[in-house]
């Protein structure tokens, strides 16, 4: 865990929008986009809501065995360009997308792209845990079976065993598989949901929000696991709390009006902004 940043959180007044956008006109991302074991390269993506424009050109890698928050305002784009990693926003039939993703270097915005095997290779965990209305074994079991991934009953519950315990909930549904996912506590809904994740072989999580329904223990034990996904995954986490960026993230992003200001080492984003918005956002000025 990322224990050695300090979130600085002295509130000096509040600035509104407007304000910043008469401010600071913005140019350009500062820091290091470009990550130099990229999973997932996106580069000048645009998102449109019908004709309102969501996300501004923005260029971002995804690392492999890193995670990378997005931080902002309410508003700011970070939902939008998480679900544009796979194709989420496909199912939202005004939001229009350009540019380019790739996948380990295969674009993923092509229009010939079977979205299915896309969404398992880069699987979601959203804000609030959504099990499907089935037994907890059924809840991982659902995805490798659709997928084809295992060939043999054996196969299959080892895959259903092996994705709970990477999930941190093996030992405490090992002895009640056939009971309802929907019956048990949210923290642990929430690790069923990433189990289901992991259970589809995924490169990349996209994590939106993921703790925002979570009382303290249930977010710190998720927290833990983010970090120990990371040996295995990429992972890109929309989060509101800075103080759960610079625990789990090892870069950070900050999203202003749509448009990527600053991305750079996590440390770095709190310690040493080096826009004035990052650091009116991290000093508590706006947001
Ligand atoms: N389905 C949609 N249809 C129309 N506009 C949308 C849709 N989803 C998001 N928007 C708009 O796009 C902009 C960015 O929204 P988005 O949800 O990506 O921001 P966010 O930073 O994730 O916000 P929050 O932190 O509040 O979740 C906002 O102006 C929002 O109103």
């Amino acid at each position: 865990m990322n224990t050695a940043v300090q979130v600085v959180n002295t509130r000096i007044g509040i600035v509104t929008a407007t304000d910043l956008e008469q401010d600071q006109s913005f140019t350009r991302t500062l820091g290091e986009i470009t990550s130099p074991n990229a999973r997932m390269q996106c580069r000048n993506i645009n998102v449109w809501y019908a004709n309102k424009q969501a996300i501004k050109d923005v260029s971002l890698d995804i690392g492999k065995h890193e995670v990378v928050a997005m931080i902002g305002p309410s508003g700011c784009g970070k939902s939008t360009f998480l679900r544009c990693l796979n194709r989420m926003n496909d199912t939202i039939p005004i939001a229009r997308v350009n540019g380019s993703i790739k996948l380990d270097g295969k674009e993923i915005l092509d229009r010939g792209i079977d979205v299915v095997p896309l969404r398992a290779q880069v699987g979601m965990v959203f804000q609030k845990p959504n099990p499907f209305p089935k037994s907890i074994y059924e809840n991982i079991a659902y995805g490798p079976r659709i997928h084809g991934l295992t060939t043999s009953r054996t196969e299959l519950d080892e895959l259903v065993e092996i994705s709970l315990r990477r999930a941190g909930l093996w030992n405490e549904v090992k002895d009640r598989l056939n009971q309802a996912g929907t019956g048990l506590s949210g923290g642990q809904q929430q690790r069923l949901c990433i189990a289901r994740t992991i259970a589809v072989s995924p490169e990349v999580i996209l994590m939106d929000e993921p703790c925002s329904a979570l009382d303290p223990i249930a977010t710190a034990i998720i927290e833990e696991l983010i970090d120990e996904l990371r040996a295995h995954y990429s992972i890109a986490i929309v989060t509101h709390s800075m103080q759960q960026a610079a625990r789990v993230s090892q870069r950070t992003a900050y999203f202003h009006l749509g448009d990527l200001v600053e991305v750079g080492p996590t440390e770095q984003i709190f310690n040493q902004p080096q826009h004035k918005l990052t650091e009116d956002y991290i000093t508590g000025r706006f947001g």
